[in-house]
């Protein structure tokens, strides 16, 4: 009996001995090193549906793991959170742009502007076209004008001269419609007006430009993708951020001279405008720099303050030299509440040329006409886009043709 108790015990040892060997191997085989969370989050594909064939079972060679050994899985982002691989860091340095040519900028961006403008010209022409010109279709022919901002003056005026004509020629093709429409627009707005900006002052010292507006219009912007317009063809050209009402403004600005190689001058948060212009004109002579563009704040509630700020601005500056142009920024999709504020600056200061901007998100391209008539200054400008050349000279031929469209 005792010895049967005996073979037992050792039998049970035995099988005690080789199972503890094998769950000690188990433990000892290596895990792959559990990977620490990369710093840069990155985003990982789907895993891929299975496909015919495919085995169905976790392949045999993976390694098995107690649960002990398995780690709770990090919770994965939520739809509402996603993971975006992070751009690394840009190089400190700036690359000098070359700016697009000048020439024909418009006509290139005919699309853009065509795209917005046709509900004008296309209009226009649709409801000339009808067989029966009565007064209701006269009217239409009105409403379409004045809610393209065109003004009520040039509108009338407008529509008495196609009315004339229309009687005069009688029946009308298409294309007889089209070319007597693009007449009488094109004289509309004006082919008559000296329309380039005029950079040169004719002297030793740089032709010098204060741009003006409301903030928010796109003063900033257009100052400097005016400078590019003119690195483009060629000068040289010193900005003045006398904007210090917002401290961005004049970062913005010197990012845009930095890339086309133009020194910002710039000065304390709420600092002088007129001592930042004034020192813009003055490094301008020192670099023999053939244009100095001086941005400027609009943000001034009264119009009393307003004309103190420019009026300094100006009188300082002409201690150098005189102002050569005087540009007016409105943004085109303000419509009404534009010719408001073209009215106060008028007032305050002698305007020389007007910039209209974001003609690439209305359709009321008629606030080129009204704004003209009410200051009696040529749009030498056009903002068409938030692209760094999407500043275009305004080609009165070019704008008709891209409200009639093709
Ligand atoms: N679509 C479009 N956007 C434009 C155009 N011109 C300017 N913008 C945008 O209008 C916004 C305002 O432009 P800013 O240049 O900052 O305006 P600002 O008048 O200088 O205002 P401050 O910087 O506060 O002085 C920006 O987002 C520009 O990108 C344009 O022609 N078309």
């Amino acid at each position: 009996m005792e010895i049967v108790i005996l073979a037992v015990v050792i039998a049970v040892v035995v099988v005690g001995a080789i199972g503890g060997l094998v769950v000690g191997s188990r433990k000892k085989k290596q895990l792959p090193e559990a990977k620490a969370p990369s710093v840069t989050p990155t985003i990982t594909a789907p895993p891929t549906e299975p496909h015919v064939g495919d085995e169905a079972e976790t392949p045999r060679d993976e390694p098995r793991r107690t649960i002990e050994e398995v780690d709770l899985p990090v919770a994965e982002p939520s739809a509402s959170a996603p993971v975006v691989e992070e751009a690394p860091a840009a190089p400190p340095a700036l690359e000098i742009e070359t700016p697009e040519p000048t020439a024909g900028r418009l006509v290139r961006l005919r699309a853009r502007l065509s795209r917005s403008q046709n509900a004008l010209g296309q209009g226009l022409l649709t409801l000339l076209s009808r067989e029966h010109l009565d007064e209701d279709t006269w009217e239409e022919i009105e409403d379409t004008l004045l809610t393209a901002d065109v003004g009520v003056a040039p509108t009338q005026e407008l529509v008495e001269r196609l009315r004339e004509r229309v009687k005069v020629l009688g029946t009308r093709t298409p294309e007889e419609l089209r070319a007597l429409l693009r007449e009488e627009l094109l004289q509309l707005v004006g082919t008559d007006f000296d329309r380039a900006v005029k950079t040169e002052s004719g002297l030793e010292t740089p032709g010098i430009v204060m741009v003006v507006g409301v903030n928010g219009t796109g003063k900033t912007t257009t100052t400097g993708k005016l400078a590019r317009v003119l690195v483009a063809d060629g000068r040289s050209v010193v900005l003045g951020a006398a904007d210090t009402f917002r401290a961005a403004a004049a970062d913005q600005l010197q990012t845009w001279g930095e890339r086309v190689g133009a020194r910002t001058v710039r000065g304390p948060e709420g600092g002088d405008p007129a001592s930042i212009a004034f020192d813009a004109v003055k490094e301008g002579i020192a670099e023999g720099a053939d244009v100095v563009l001086i941005d400027t704040a609009g943000r001034l509630h009264t119009k009393t303050g307003l004309m103190d700020e420019l009026g300094k601005v100006k009188r300082v500056v002409e201690k150098h030299a005189p102002l050569d142009e005087v540009l007016l920024v409105l943004d085109a999709t303000t419509g009404q509440n534009g010719l408001v504020q073209a009215r106060v600056f008028a007032e305050v200061v002698d305007i020389t040329g007007i910039v209209l901007t974001k003609l690439d998100g209305t359709a009321k391209g008629g606030i080129v006409v009204a704004v003209q008539r009410e200051l009696g200054v040529p749009v030498k400008l056009v903002g068409l886009g938030e692209g760094a050349d999407d500043l275009a000279p305004f080609e009165p031929e070019a704008f008709v043709d891209a409200l009639l469209g093709d």
